[in-house]
């Protein structure tokens, strides 16, 4: 049933780089991850992005652009100290990545620090996430994502919860360890599959009571444990619109913040066109239906969908090109294109 796997994008990090640079970097970022001394070392001369209770710091350029300021070790050291805090507290900085040129990025969230005065030694504002996704541009999103997850995962595992023990983390933040247990800790991502089904003509779309009006996107739903992806994929198809899945294809994958971290596997579906009836689990659901070209043509156009006076968006819209679901309409739209 699964089609062979298709990667219908080059990721640009894959295309513009020789491969030697590529895999030096990866074995670099490897090395400062494991290393305690090495880590140490990267964080001197590395970059760190602020957060105050996990809102990320950005700051406006004169255009109007906003961006993720990257601050260097010993700046921030100079806030702590300007602000009567230890500057040791920087080395709680958890490593996310590291740029072409090879220095570390760290995210540090000062959450315990009054949040007005890191603002203003700073020049920017802390800015919730879900807000920080729409304002920042390309690879930043994903990055200031990244460095959230790390830091909401480190604040809510710092014990064993077999022993009830406080767990220690290495350097890098990439594990937690129970001196008692022994056992080790890491971050954690909840496996999600989200498909846009097609019955070869129209893609069905849905959306749940919380999203905001209007908007309608890809099915989704977490995999159980010991499922495979086609698994989940059919089973949340069926409890979610009563329809039975006969193809599959890979699309694409995404870490997704929000509300926690989960590892999204977007692929398309097929059903047959003779079995097309949907019936709704409202549980999940409040709305699921089959779309038009013409409909889903018309709602990728909409940047930002019209209000009414209560600020409610008016029209089918579908979510924002940072989220995998878009990329997987922008697909089906595409294909259907081609064919007609
Ligand atoms: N990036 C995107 O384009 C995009 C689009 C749609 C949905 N999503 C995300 O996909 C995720 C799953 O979608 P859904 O809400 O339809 O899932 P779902 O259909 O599985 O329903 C959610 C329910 O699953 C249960 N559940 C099982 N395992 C869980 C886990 N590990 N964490 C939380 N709940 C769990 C809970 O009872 C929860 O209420 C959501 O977090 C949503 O934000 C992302
Ligand atoms: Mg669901």
């Amino acid at each position: 049933m699964l089609q062979p796997l298709r990667i219908l994008f080059r990721p640009k990090w894959m295309v513009s780089r020789s491969s030697a640079s590529y895999v030096s970097r990866m074995r670099h970022l490897n090395k400062i991850k494991e290393e305690d001394e090495a880590c140490r070392a990267a964080l001197q001369s590395g970059n760190i992005f602020l957060y105050h209770k996990l809102a990320p710091l950005l700051r406006r350029t004169d255009s109007g652009i906003y961006q993720l300021p990257a601050l260097q070790t010993k700046d921030v050291e100079e806030i702590l100290e300007k602000l009567g805090e230890d500057k040791e507290m920087v080395k709680e900085s958890i490593l996310i990545n590291c740029t072409e040129q090879n220095e570390a990025q760290f995210s540090f969230d000062v959450g315990a620090i009054e949040q007005a005065a890191v603002e203003e030694l700073c020049r920017g504002t802390f800015v919730d996430l879900r807000k920080a996704f729409f304002l920042l541009r390309g690879s930043e999103a994903p990055l200031v994502a990244r460095g959230q997850a790390l830091l909401r995962w480190h604040q809510t595992n710092g014990f064993c919860s077999s022993t009830g023990q406080p767990t220690q983390r290495n350097q890098s933040g990439s594990q937690r360890l129970c001196h008692s247990s022994g056992i080790t800790y890491y971050p954690k991502m909840s496996p999600v599959v989200i498909v846009l089904v097609s019955d070869g003509k129209r893609c069905l779309l849905g959306r749940q009571s919380t999203f905001p009006r209007g908007m309608y996107s890809a099915l989704a739903g977490f995999c159980d444990i010991g499922e495979t992806m086609e698994e989940a994929l059919c089973r949340e198809i069926a409890e979610e619109v009563g329809l039975e899945v006969e193809s599959i294809q890979y699309s694409g994958s995404q870490h997704w913040p929000f509300p926690q971290s989960s590892f999204m596997v977007a692929c398309h579906a097929t059903v047959n066109p003779d079995k097309t009836h949907v019936s709704v689990d409202k549980v999940e659901l409040e709305d699921a239906r089959w779309f038009s070209l013409e409909e889903v043509q018309e709602a990728l156009t909409i940047k930002a969908p019209p209000r009414n006076n209560k600020g409610e968006p008016t029209v089918f819209w579908v979510p924002p090109n940072y989220a995998i679901a878009n990329r997987l309409i922008q697909e089906w739209a595409n294909q259907q294109h081609l064919k007609s």
